[in-house]
């Protein structure tokens, strides 16, 4: 456990800057004494893009790398032409990290509005491939703006990139009491990419005989993520699939306010970044109603990850017990970070 945090932060765009704040101020008040956090902010997103055409320069990715976690709000602007700063800025980097296990779990919150209410216990997560897939930008453009455009965005899929991501999830669903692992895929119709998957997912399972394994095509997945969740304990999946799915789960399980993720470097050779599911939310910016606790769940992401466990559960606790008390009164994004904050510091 490190007596000092070096943190980068990119609040970004949109709802970003708002619930980074948050993420900040719960972060400082969960903190113990001896630990010193050292903050660095990063003038990155639509404002600079506007100001000087750039998303990410080559000077600023290497000051981030000197730090030993990154807290990232959310990219995209709607006065940017979409994919410039998703691109060239928020798969940049989690590209040039080698981000290659995206977490996202997802936890039945109580006092929520779901469909779900009432349900047992979900508790499961999702360990989404986060640097290859449809999302390398291997593609192109013929012709384009004719009606005789041809358009490409191929999947790419490498065995070295499933093997370690699959090892992953294997190594977390053995660490879970229920050690059930389900591979989501489509190898009925993207046999080249699933059935590499599904190989190696075979493959590597020999070696963990304690997980129960199940496969999934993508679709009848969406179905049991409503009707049976519970049926999930660690699910293994690609870039895109992982994308839709966890919102999909965000929205059933308490809402996308409340999704956290940690685009993870398990070997440490890069800075691991940690974010909300959601993204930049231009059509509630600068209204207050943004739900800053899917950037403060974050921080505990980001906490445990830095080997602060205590402070990271006491995080979790107090969501869970904030969520309880809340009422049906609506609060700011400053009361709910103002409210979370005085409960992890007490
Ligand atoms: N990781 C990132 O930085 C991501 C960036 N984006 C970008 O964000 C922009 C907007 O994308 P959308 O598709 O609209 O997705 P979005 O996640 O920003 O918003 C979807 C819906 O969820 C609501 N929402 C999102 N976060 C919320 C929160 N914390 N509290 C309450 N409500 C919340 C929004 O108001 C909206 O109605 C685009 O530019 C997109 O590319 C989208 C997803 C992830
Ligand atoms: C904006 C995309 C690049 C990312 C996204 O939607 C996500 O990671 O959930
Ligand atoms: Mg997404």
């Amino acid at each position: 456990m490190s007596r000092s945090i070096r943190l980068a932060v990119i609040p970004g765009d949109g709802i970003g800057q708002e619930v980074v704040a948050q993420g900040l101020k719960v972060l400082t008040a969960v903190l113990p004494e001896d630990v010193k956090l050292e903050t660095k902010e990063y003038d990155l997103g639509a404002k600079r893009w506007h100001r000087t055409g750039e998303t990410l320069p080559d000077e600023e990715l290497a000051s981030l790398k000197e730090h030993d976690a990154i807290l990232l709000g959310a990219i995209g602007d709607p006065t940017v032409p979409s994919g410039v700063l998703e691109r060239g800025l928020l798969l940049k980097l989690r590209f040039a990290f080698d981000h290659f296990v995206n977490l996202r779990p997802s936890k039945l919150f109580p006092n929520t509005a779901t469909p779900l209410a009432g349900r047992p216990d979900i508790d499961f997560v999702v360990v989404r491939e986060g640097t290859e897939g449809p999302y390398t930008g291997n593609g192109g453009s013929l012709r384009t703006g004719t009606p005789a455009e041809v358009a490409t965005e191929v999947s790419v899929n490498t065995a070295y990139g499933v093997e370690r991501v699959v090892r992953d999830a294997y190594e977390r669903a053995n660490a879970r009491p229920r050690k059930k692992l389900t591979l989501v895929h489509k190898n009925n119709v993207l046999v080249y990419a699933g059935h590499m998957w599904k190989n190696i997912f075979d493959t590597v399972g020999q070696e963990y005989p304690e997980v129960t394994t199940d496969y999934l095509h993508v679709d009848a997945a969406t179905i049991f993520l409503v009707t049976q969740p519970e049926r999930f304990d660690v699910i293994v999946t690609d870039n895109l699939f992982g994308d839709i799915l966890t919102d999909l789960a965000a929205a059933v399980t308490g809402g996308i306010g409340l999704a956290a993720s940690g685009n993870i470097n398990p070997t440490g050779a890069f800075p691991s970044m940690f974010e909300p599911v959601h993204g930049s939310a231009p059509d509630i910016a600068g209204t207050g109603k943004a739900d800053p606790t899917a950037t403060i769940l974050s921080v505990a992401l980001l906490l445990r990850h830095l080997g602060h466990e205590e402070q990271a559960a006491r995080i979790e606790t107090e969501v869970a017990a904030d969520l309880e008390a809340r009422g049906d009164a609506p609060r700011t994004t400053d009361e709910i970070g103002d409210a979370l904050a005085a409960r992890v510091a007490g």
